[in-house]
């Protein structure tokens, strides 16, 4: 089968610092993949190489089984690979309703349009005609991944999605990540926290100092849970 997104033995830098050594990770149709890591390891890197913005100098990228030889972020999406980034990137002078419009702007057609988008978040259809960033922090999550389904991607990566947010939120994320999911979207999911990896995630990929250092099946129990753990303990 042919993997959504393929990285094979990838060396990126950002000028010359060297971040990934060689990291090589594939993510299939469908699937939910962990992608855990101490601080600093080069999570947010991978999404950067994809993404064109960290130098790509050695391996490959390939999207849907075609090479991605010169990243661009619009490369990317046109692929079928959206990222909902760290921090979520709302942007301030745009309504909801725009910023999700962003969405379908940079993607593909598919069966993701608006009605869908708030028949899945009710709250941002409330809040369409607000400024995006006037939202909360977990509607605003909700709008960055709105905004990443507006682009019908068969993959999407989501960087920290949960990052600051109240545990309360988390456990709704979950709920929306697993829904997003079993609507046929394959999710890398990046994250430091652990028991939503658990309850995410199918596999993990770990890695320490810009490669994969360990992988393995996901099992939502205190046991899998602590063999997560030891990833990303300092
Ligand atoms: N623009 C940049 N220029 C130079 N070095 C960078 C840049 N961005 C990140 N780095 C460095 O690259 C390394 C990997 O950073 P990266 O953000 O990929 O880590 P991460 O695993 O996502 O960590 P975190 O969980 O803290 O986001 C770190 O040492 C970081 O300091």
């Amino acid at each position: 089968m042919t993997a959504l997104l393929s990285l094979q033995n990838v060396q990126a830098y950002y000028g010359s610092a060297h971040i990934l050594h060689g990291l090589s990770l594939e993510v299939q149709a469908g699937e939910r993949v962990g992608l855990i890591g101490r601080n600093g390891v080069g999570k947010t890197t991978v999404v950067n190489t994809i993404l064109g913005l960290a130098q790509l100098k050695g391996g490959q990228i390939e999207l849907g089984g075609r090479p991605l030889l010169r990243p661009r972020p619009y490369h990317a999406a046109q692929g079928g690979v959206v990222v909902v980034p760290q921090g979520r990137r709302i942007v301030a002078n745009l309504s909801v309703e725009e910023n999700l419009q962003l969405g379908a702007a940079v993607g593909r057609k598919g069966p993701w349009t608006l009605p869908g988008i708030y028949q899945l978040f009710p709250i941002l259809q409330e809040r369409a005609h607000t400024p995006g960033t006037a939202l909360s922090g977990g509607q605003q999550q909700m709008l960055a991944v709105g905004r990443a389904l507006m682009a019908n991607p068969s993959l999407i990566l989501l960087d920290e999605p949960t990052e600051g947010l109240a545990p309360v939120i988390v456990d709704q994320l979950a709920g929306i990540f697993n829904r997003v999911a079993d609507q046929g979207t394959a999710l890398l999911l990046i994250e430091q926290n652990m028991s939503l990896v658990a309850r995410v995630a199918q596999r993990y990929l770990a890695l320490a100092k810009g490669a994969v250092v360990a992988q393995g099946p996901v099992e939502n129990s205190h046991a899998g849970l602590k063999r997560l753990e030891e990833h990303v303990m300092v």
